[in-house]
């Protein structure tokens, strides 16, 4: 993209990058960065298990990723629980299992690694979660270092953000939110969610997808890149500073 400057870490020499030569960074929360999504779970299957159901991962799928609002509909519709409860409901009903469960949220492995590495080499950084401010702040309470190494957060009931993932709305928000101009095609957003991928590819920008092991393989369709784990992330690859200490 015309009058798109060099990202400041670059040397003007050719890298070992293979995939790209990614200028920005953009994190998903929920699952990616912080072990949240076992919460949603447990709630769920608490209330499945009331009307003799079954919470599982296709469900799980669907749901993830989503704004509360548009994952509660998923949940009623899938579950066929019309009759008996409202999306409304749902969310009044798990608010306060959540609640608690959020101030014990533990980072993913890798997470602060990569984070510190991006941030010390200046390479922008920015979070886009389908989360409400609420219950973000909730989350991160206990990892308010990680968070303030971000240039800016997008949160799910940003007024920019109208429609959730798969809508690009929340990357595209995040996007615009970096210093100069963003050539989208160097973003690479870092996501769990099959719902997060595809809002990441229809802004045009690069996917790595973390999913969790018991999501099924054909939904990892989509992204540029599956890894186990944030660990297992190699920023050279990708055109962005190397880590300097390999033993890690
Ligand atoms: O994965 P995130 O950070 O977009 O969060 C979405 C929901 O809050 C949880 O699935
Ligand atoms: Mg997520």
């Amino acid at each position: 993209m015309a009058g798109v400057a060099a990202p400041a870490w670059s040397n003007g020499t050719a890298g070992a990058a293979t995939r790209g030569s990614v200028t920005h960074v953009i994190f998903d929360m929920d699952g990616l960065l912080l072990d949240t999504e076992g919460f949603y779970t447990l709630v769920q299957e608490r209330i499945l298990a009331r009307y003799g159901k079954t919470f599982d991962w296709s469900l799980k799928a669907k749901m993830m990723g989503k704004k509360a609002i548009e994952a509660a509909r998923v949940f009623v519709e899938e579950m066929d629980l019309a009759d008996v409860l409202t999306p409304e409901a749902f969310l009044e009903e798990r608010e306060g299992m959540l609640q608690q469960l959020f101030t014990t949220t533990e980072l993913m492995p890798g997470a602060k690694r990569l984070i510190d590495h991006l941030h010390a080499k200046g390479v922008p950084i920015c979070v886009a979660t389908g989360s409400h401010r609420r219950h973000f702040q909730l989350k991160t309470q206990n990892h308010s270092d990680v968070f303030a190494l971000m240039h800016h957060i997008v949160v799910g009931d940003d007024p920019e953000v109208r429609n959730g993932k798969p809508s690009p709305d929340i990357f595209l928000a995040a996007a615009k939110r970096f210093e100069g101009n963003v050539d989208l095609s160097k973003v690479l957003v870092f996501e769990d969610a099959p719902s997060g991928v595809a809002a990441a590819k229809n802004a045009g920008m690069l996917a790595v997808m973390v999913p969790d092991p018991r999501l099924d393989a054909s939904y990892h369709e989509g992204a540029d890149q599956v890894l186990g784990s944030l660990s297992d992330f190699d920023p050279a690859v990708w055109g962005l500073p190397p880590f300097e200490d390999l033993s890690l």
